[in-house]
This record gives structure tokens, sequence and C-alpha cells, in this order.
């Protein structure tokens, strides 16, 4: 649908949920599967309804995909439904294509999360904004890594010990302005780089982006013992 988004004020988020969670071995793509009677889509999408910075939310679903129908949360204005692509960054590209041609001013500030990240709190949200309105640069949530890193070799073999101080975990939402990400998602997809994260794209555009340390519970649910450890976080955040 297409709508004037050239007067938007405030920020974007879009959600990409086009995956089929194959490393998730369900039946349901995993963004429909349960926690506590509510789907883990439903939960995010509440998450960024809920945040009043975000003044519109596009979220990115398989062309093949009729489940979303059925979610209590998407009868909302603020929420924009577009197709996805073969792989996330397709997907994310796909919204930005719509909001350029719908004339999303290009400093827009744009946040990209995973759909099946439910446990993001409004408190690290607003940390990521406060980040990026103060830096005027892109950024991302990160989390410290505990464990000590070994790298190995093709046969697990042992080879040499990794500084983590160096090392974070890249999670979601990661933000920029709305021109920096969309050249810089087109670039990769252009030179078909391979790469699993917005960061990647702008860091290879040259962009700096900053870490901006949140919290070590947003995860993304992934594999089967995802979930009870989501459903675990999401009860102390009641
Ligand atoms: N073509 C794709 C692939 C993934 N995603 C979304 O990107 C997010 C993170 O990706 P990931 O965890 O890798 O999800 P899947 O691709 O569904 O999982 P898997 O790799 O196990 O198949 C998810 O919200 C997923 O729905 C997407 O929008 N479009
Ligand atoms: C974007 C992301 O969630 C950051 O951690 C991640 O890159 C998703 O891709 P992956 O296929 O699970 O690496």
């Amino acid at each position: 649908m297409p709508r004037d988004l050239s007067k938007l004020k405030g920020c974007v988020a879009v959600i990409p949920a086009a995956g089929v969670g194959k490393r998730m071995q369900s039946k349901l793509p995993k963004q429909y599967l349960k926690i506590k009677d509510r789907s883990i889509l439903g939960i995010t999408l509440d998450k960024f309804l809920s945040f009043s910075p975000v003044k519109l939310i596009v979220l990115v679903v398989s062309s093949h995909d009729t489940l979303y129908k059925n979610l209590r949360e998407i009868e909302n204005e603020k929420i924009i439904i577009i197709d996805g692509g073969d792989e996330r960054i397709h997907s994310v590209y796909n919204a930005l294509c719509y909001l350029y041609d719908n004339g999303l001013a290009d400093k827009t500030p744009v946040m990209v999360h995973d759909a099946v990240r439910p446990c993001v709190s409004h408190q690290d949200l607003q940390k990521l904004l406060d980040a990026f309105k103060s830096s005027q640069q892109p950024c991302l949530l990160t989390a410290p890594v505990v464990d000590t890193l070994q790298s190995v070799n093709a046969d697990q073999q042992i080879e040499s010990l990794v500084d983590r101080s160096k090392i974070v975990r890249a999670l979601t939402p990661q933000m920029a302005q709305f021109i920096q990400l969309k050249k810089s998602i087109e670039s990769v997809i252009d030179n078909k780089t391979l790469i699993t994260d917005e960061v990647s794209a702008l860091c290879l555009n040259g962009y700096q982006v900053n870490a901006v340390t949140g919290q070590s519970d947003n995860i993304k649910i992934t594999h089967p013992d995802d979930l009870a450890l989501a459903e675990f976080y999401l009860e102390q955040q009641i």
C-alpha cells in the first residue's frame, strides 16, 4: 500500500520475519511458535508498537505466508507488510526499497530487528537510540562474550587463544540513517558479498559503526533449546 512517508518524523523499524527457521526443525516457521500462548512475532511486534519513538514498522514476511494475518497485533496502522527475499539481507533490502519508493527522507533513523528476538527491552531500544542520536553514526546492540575463546582448524584441533576483549556478540536492532543503510546493502547485494547483518554492509561501505552494550538476554531464537530460554527471560521482564 503506497503512503507518503516524506513527512515522517521519528524512527522506522524494519522487522525481517520471512525466514523458514531450518535450524529450529519445527513444522511452523519459528516466528510463529508460541511462548505462553503468544507467537514470537506477536511479542516482538508488541515491543516495537509500544516503543513511542518508532512511528512506522515495516514487517517483512514470506510471499507464501498467510499466518501473519492471524496476529492480533497486525491490525495497527503503524504496520506495513512487505514480501521477503531469499536471504535475510534481501528481505531487509525489500523493506528499504519500499521506504525509498514512498519518499522516506534520507536521514530518517532506521532500526532493523530480527522478528525472532522477542526479549529485547525498551531500555535497550532507548539506549541504542540515544547512542545513535549523540554519535550521528550507525550503531548496534551488542553483548559481551563470557567464555574463553579458542580458534580451531578443520580437524577441530585447537590453534590459538582468541583475545575476547576484542569480540562482542552482534545483536539487533542495528541502526543507521535510512540512505546509509539502503546504499550499503545495495552495494553488498550488487557485489554478491555474503553477509549476515546490516553492520557488515555498513562497515564494508566505509562507515564507522559503534557497539552499544545491551542486555545479553536479547537472544535470537535459533535452535530448539532457545525457546525455553526466551520464555524464562520474558517471565523475568514482567
Ligand atoms: N530470507 C529470510 C531469512 C531470514 N529472515 C529473518 O531474519 C531473522 C533472523 O534470521 P535467522 O535466525 O537466520 O532465521 P531463519 O532464516 O528463519 O533461520 P534458519 O537460518 O535456521 O533457517 C528472522 O527473523 C528471519 O525470519 C528473513 O526475513 N528473510
Ligand atoms: C542479524 C543477526 O541476528 C545478528 O546476530 C544475525 O547475523 C542473523 O544471522 P545468522 O544466520 O543467525 O548468523
